[in-house]
């Protein structure tokens, strides 16, 4: 007997790349990717500036009739009719923007990097916990069924138990007069933004480093890492190199994460210079392809059978009808069963999670020496912020 899915009423906080990608996921329909218990709805989208803004997004994405618009994001979430907020802001307003939405008593989702650094994470967490509403960080790549199976062999110890784990997001965006290949001015390298290769890049590396090497640890281990960091910073100030060893002593495991913005993971766009990640377990190691935000292949080599290399594609499901298919789509569904379910976090990137990477970034960013004026780093609410109200 099929009953009619739960469906999940969305809120879209700005119009920019990563909301478009979203908002078609969104709109895909979920049997094609086989989901059948949920569904999403998108009835209202906020931007910063105008409606006329928010018109011309909906047209662009081909959304049907009736989502309403707004030309600020006070209004977005004030709307009754949205049960959860996307935040897709830069990173240096992600703790002003959620809170606006979770003061709102608004379920929230809120993009990659979650935070600028620890303290407004954990602010973010209390005040879902006091407004009993459900938030989770958008690291789309988490909800991937690679990534579980991925989780599942490490847990499983398809490969033995693992030692250490190596993950690298880099772009090679450099340039022959000595900068990189992004306006000063952009949100990659634009420090009133939270620019920098580790929020925006690193993010991934960590979440590979973290889903096998933190989250499969049994909940009574749970060990945090120690964290030795180096950056190069860019002219902006921010940081365009990073690499970072993840230490777990307890556990006798390390993890080398790595991110940069003058040399590629993917030299020549065929994943020709071998895996982004890789697992490596005194059997064997569990190889991931890149791109490590939205990887589509996994192999894994055991040591007792040489020469053999198991490979699995898993690609992502396309709705036909809307010739779409980025798998943002996952983590989506991930929201709507926990808030159908009651639940106000994600198993799968559980809030104490989410701050203990923030943790480490913000290690690595103070070794590195990098700072973040004091507008974006702040974990005093402000609705009037001009982070909120768009205004400068
Ligand atoms: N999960 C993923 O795969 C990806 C995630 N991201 C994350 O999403 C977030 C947004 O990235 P992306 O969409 O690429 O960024 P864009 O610059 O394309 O869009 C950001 C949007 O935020 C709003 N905004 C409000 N204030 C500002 C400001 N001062 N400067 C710039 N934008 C502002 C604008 O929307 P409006 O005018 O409507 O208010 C703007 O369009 C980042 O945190 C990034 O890390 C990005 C790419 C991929
Ligand atoms: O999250 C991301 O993933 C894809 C990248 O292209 C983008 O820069 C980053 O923000």
């Amino acid at each position: 007997m099929s009953s009619s899915p739960f469906t999940l009423k969305w809120g879209i906080m700005a119009t920019g790349w990563i909301a478009e990608m979203f908002v078609q996921d969104l709109l895909t329909n979920p049997a094609a990717r086989n989901v059948n218990d949920v569904a999403h709805k998108v009835v209202a989208v906020g931007t910063s500036s105008s409606n006329d803004k928010a018109a011309k997004f909906l047209e662009k994405v081909k959304a049907p009739e009736g989502v309403k618009t707004y030309g600020s994001y006070k209004e977005l979430v004030a709307d009754p009719d949205v049960d959860i907020i996307y935040v897709a802001t830069p990173h240096s307003h992600h703790f002003q923007n959620a809170m606006l939405a979770l003061t709102a008593g608004k379920n929230v989702l809120c993009e990659k990097a979650l935070t600028v650094n620890a303290a407004q994470a954990r602010k973010l967490v209390q005040t879902a916990k006091e407004k009993n509403v459900f938030f989770m960080e958008a690291v789309w790549t988490r909800y991937f069924p690679i990534s579980s199976k991925v989780r599942e062999l490490v847990k499983s110890q398809a490969v033995g138990p693992i030692y250490r784990v190596i993950a690298d997001l880099s772009f090679n965006k450099d340039k022959p007069d000595g900068t990189v290949d992004f306006d000063d001015s952009h949100r990659m390298v634009n420090i009133n933004l939270a620019g920098g290769a580790l929020l925006d890049l690193g993010i991934y590396s960590l979440t590979w480093l973290f889903q096998t090497l933190y989250h499969c640890q049994p909940e009574e281990e749970k060990e945090a890492p120690k964290v030795v960091a180096a950056i190069n910073k860019y002219h902006t100030g921010a940081d365009e190199m990073t690499s970072m060893i993840l230490q777990f002593p307890k556990h006798k495991s390390m993890g080398v994460g790595l991110t940069a913005l003058r040399v590629g993971t993917d030299v020549d766009g065929e994943n020709s210079g071998g895996p982004a990640c890789r697992i490596q377990g005194s059997g064997g190691e569990i190889q991931v392809m890149g791109p490590l935000y939205r990887p589509l292949q996994y192999k894994v080599i055991k040591k007792d059978n040489p020469g053999k290399v198991e490979v699995y594609d898993m690609p992502i499901p396309h709705d036909d009808e809307r010739d779409w298919g980025h798998g943002m789509f996952w983590e989506a569904d991930e929201c709507a069963r926990c808030i159908r379910d009651g639940k106000k976090e994600s198993a799968t990137l559980p809030w104490s999670e989410s701050i203990v990477i923030m943790e480490v970034m913000e290690e690595v960013l103070r070794q590195g020496g990098v700072t973040y004026p004091e507008l974006i780093t702040t974990d005093v609410f402000d609705p009037e912020s001009s982070l909120n109200t768009g205004k400068r």
